[in-house]
C-alpha cells in the first residue's frame, strides 16, 4: 500500500550499478525522497556522486556533489524538508576530485542550457543548501598600534579586559590560526564546548607590544596559554584540558 505517492519509489536503479556509465541529468528518473532512515539506508546510494533535489512542483532546488549522496539528501531532507520532495542522483564511479566536479559541472550545465537558470540554491550567496562555517569572532587588542603612546599602563588594559569579559584566552597566534600546539588545544577545547570566549594573541607586536611580558608579571604565571573566567586566571593547557574531561566548562556553554 502506498501513502500518497510520497514513498513510491520510481528508482532508477541503474544508477546503483557499477559499470553503469554516468548518465546526464535529463536522462536519469527521479525518486521520491524517502522520508525515514531506514528507507534511506536501503534506498539510497551512500556513493560519492552528484544529486539534484525537487521540491513538491518538480522545481528543481538544488544540485549537489558529495562523497555521500545518501547521507547529504538526508541532511537536506532534516534541514529543508519542505523543499525535498524527490531527487536525482548520478553516482560517479572511481570518484576523485576532478570526476566529481565534472559530474557536477554536466548536471549543472544542462540545466542551465534548459532552463537558462542557476537552480536557486546553487545561486552565489544561498546559505540555505550548503552550510557555512559559521564565522570565528576576532581576536581582541589590546592597544589601537604600537605607534600610539599608551596613556595607561598596560597592566591597567589586561586589567579592564579580564574583567570585562567572562572568558578570556591569552593566546600564541589567532584563535583562527594558533601558533603553538598548546593554544591550538584551548581554542578547539573552549569552541568545542561552544564557549562564548574572547581571544588575544600575545606574539601580536603590533596591537598587543609588551603584553607577552606584562601578562607573565599580572598574572604571576610563566606560561601561554593562560584562561581568565570572571576576571581571575583559571591556568593553562593543562588545566583547562582536565576542567574539560570533568565536565567543568559546561556552565560556560553558550549553546
Ligand atoms: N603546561 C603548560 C604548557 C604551556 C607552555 O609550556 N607554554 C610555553 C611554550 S608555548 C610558554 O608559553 N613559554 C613562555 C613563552 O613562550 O613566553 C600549560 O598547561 O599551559
Ligand atoms: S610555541 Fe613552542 S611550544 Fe608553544
Amino acid at each position: 500500500m502506498l501513502s500518497k505517492g510520497r514513498i513510491l519509489l520510481v528508482f532508477n536503479f541503474s544508477v546503483y550499478h557499477e559499470s553503469a556509465a554516468f548518465k546526464t541529468f535529463s536522462e536519469t528518473e527521479s525518486i521520491t525522497v524517502p522520508l525515514t532512515e531506514d528507507e534511506f539506508n536501503s534506498k539510497m546510494p551512500s556513493d560519492c556522486g552528484v544529486y539534484a533535489v525537487f521540491d513538491k512542483s518538480n522545481d528543481l532546488q538544488f544540485i549537489g556533489v558529495t562523497r555521500n549522496i545518501g547521507a547529504s539528501v538526508f541532511s537536506h531532507l532534516k534541514s529543508l524538508p519542505e523543499l525535498c520532495h524527490s531527487v536525482k542522483v548520478g553516482v560517479v564511479d572511481d570518484p576523485d576530485k576532478a570526476s566529481l566536479t565534472e559530474a557536477w559541472k554536466s548536471w549543472m550545465e544542462e540545466h542551465i542550457k534548459t532552463t537558462g537558470k542557476v537552480p536557486p540554491g546553487n545561486e552565489t550567496g544561498n546559505a540555505t543548501w550548503i552550510r557555512q562555517p559559521p564565522k570565528k569572532k576576532a581576536d581582541l587588542r589590546l592597544t589601537p598600534g604600537r605607534h600610539v603612546q599608551l596613556t595607561v599602563p598596560l597592566e591597567d588594559l589586561i586589567d579592564r579586559l579580564v574583567k570585562e569579559n567572562k572568558v578570556v584566552a591569552f593566546i600564541k597566534g589567532s584563535r583562527s590560526a594558533p601558533m603553538c600546539g598548546f593554544s591550538q588545544r584551548v581554542v578547539g577545547i573552549l569552541e568545542s564546548e561552544g564557549v562564548d570566549y574572547e581571544s588575544v594573541d600575545v606574539l601580536d607586536e603590533e596591537y598587543n607590544y609588551g603584553l607577552r611580558e606584562t601578562l607573565k608579571k599580572y598574572s604571576n604565571w610563566p606560561t601561554f596559554p593562560q584562561i581568565f573566567m570572571n576576571g581571575e586566571l583559571v591556568g593553562g593547557c593543562d588545566i583547562l584540558t582536565s576542567m574539560h574531561e570533568k565536565g567543568e566548562l559546561a556552565g560556560h556553554s553558550k549553546k
